[in-house]
């Protein structure tokens, strides 16, 4: 990629999509293209053919998808397996039509089979059955993996894919029950901390800021006491309680968006399709990289962890009425690392940051 190369980013405003954005502009790249979900809805194939005839990216990072934490994809299955599924044709196979150098898919490491060997390699891909809480959003992925292959056999194109583990950062989703764990807990545990201290009014920032069903900082404290307590955040005697879903078991490992956004940049910038031939001799296949730490924690400690770090006094349950999901799935990073890269923030600094950026937001 030259500085000066042509990028559309999917997704810019995301998690990820947000960090690429900020890590490239920081390496000096300066021709960016880009569109909100408003003004580029990527399921549809006339406006993303249009699109692409228009702008004729030279680069594409794909970080545009519908995301959601365990709830969330097993609530909304339709919705995860057709908006994933569209969003990843259109975007590919335009990519291809108009020539396009290189296009990054961004994956997950939910792609696995449930009962995985640890630490996950990519060579495991397809060799069991899928955790059954997002197995129509690990359908589109894996989908979005042998779409890039194919095209790339095919048609000779140059789309790598990256399988990322759990991420967090600044942009991230804190919905209080479609959201993933790391910002959810972050959230219930700063209202939870201020319900503690009677700080009403940083309960109303917060809900004038993310309205919760129609309840917002303008509300009676009544139903904003109510809805707290409908997402696991309640007082009783003057103790506040917080619901963590699950037994709190399942390990789970997490990553630094802006560390995942470094890995993106880096593998665009030291990766071609071609770099894969010879993994396998006989068939080229499962030539995507994983992009992880290699450590991982139970959803306890986290909990634990970020009560710590937030000064919350309150009493954890939790509540195993709600899935547990994957009960492990740690990526082997080994092929990223052999590449040269390696992750920099650790979960406690990065739980620390993200949190002084949600009280900032
Ligand atoms: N978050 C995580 O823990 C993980 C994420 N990933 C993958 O990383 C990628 C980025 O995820 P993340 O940044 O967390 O997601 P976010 O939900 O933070 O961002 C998703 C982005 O996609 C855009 N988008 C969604 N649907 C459409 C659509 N129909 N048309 C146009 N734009 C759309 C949104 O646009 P707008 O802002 O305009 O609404 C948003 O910018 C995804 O592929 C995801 O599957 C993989 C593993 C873990
Ligand atoms: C990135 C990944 O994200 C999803 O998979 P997941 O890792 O299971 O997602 P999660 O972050 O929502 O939960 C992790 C664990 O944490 C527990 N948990 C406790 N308390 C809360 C809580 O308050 N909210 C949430 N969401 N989870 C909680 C929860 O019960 C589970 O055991 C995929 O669907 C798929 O999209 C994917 O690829």
């Amino acid at each position: 990629m030259d500085k000066n190369s042509k990028i559309y980013i999917a997704g810019h405003r995301g998690l990820v999509g947000s960090a690429i954005l900020k890590n490239l502009e920081s390496k000096g790249y300066n021709n960016f293209v880009t569109r909100t979900h408003k003004e580029l809805d990527l399921t549809d194939k006339n406006a993303v053919a249009n699109f692409f005839s228009i702008e004729k990216p030279d680069y594409v990072f794909l970080a545009a998808a519908k995301v959601g934490g365990i709830v969330a994809n097993n609530t909304y299955r339709a919705d995860f397996i057709y908006e994933n599924l569209s969003i990843q044709n259109n975007v590919i196979h335009q990519s291809f039509l108009s020539g396009v150098k290189k296009l990054m898919f961004l994956g997950s490491t939910c792609i696995y089979p449930k009962n995985c060997p640890q630490p996950m390699k990519e060579d495991y891909l397809l060799t069991g059955i899928l955790e059954y809480t997002n197995e129509p959003y690990a359908i589109a992925k894996i989908a979005g993996i042998k779409m890039c292959e194919s095209y790339n056999l095919q048609y000779g194109t140059n789309f790598i894919s990256v399988m990322p583990t759990n991420l967090y950062g600044p942009n991230d989703n804190f919905d209080l029950e479609k959201s993933h764990v790391l910002p959810a807990l972050i959230r219930k545990m700063y209202l939870g901390k201020a319900l503690e201290n009677n700080k009403w009014d940083t309960i109303c920032k917060d809900l004038n800021k993310m309205p919760i069903e129609g309840v917002d900082g303008k509300s009676s404290k009544d139903s904003i006491l109510n809805i707290l307590k409908k997402y696991g955040i309640s007082k009783v005697n003057d103790k506040i309680q917080l619901e963590v879903w699950g037994t709190g078991n399942p390990m789970r490992e997490f990553l630094w968006s802006e560390d995942m956004a470094d890995a993106c940049v880096f593998l665009m910038q030291n990766r071609d399709f071609k770099d894969c031939i010879g993994f396998n001799t006989k068939e080229i296949r499962n030539t995507h990289i994983n992009i992880g730490t290699g450590i991982d924690i139970s959803i306890k400690d986290l909990a634990f962890l970020i009560k710590k770090i937030i000064t919350f006094n309150g009493e954890l349950y939790f509540n195993k009425s709600k899935p547990d999901g994957t009960m492990k799935k740690l990526t082997d990073p080994s092929k990223l690392h052999e590449l040269g890269w390696k992750h920099k923030i650790d979960l406690e600094n990065g739980i620390k940051k993200v949190y002084e950026w949600y009280q900032n937001m």
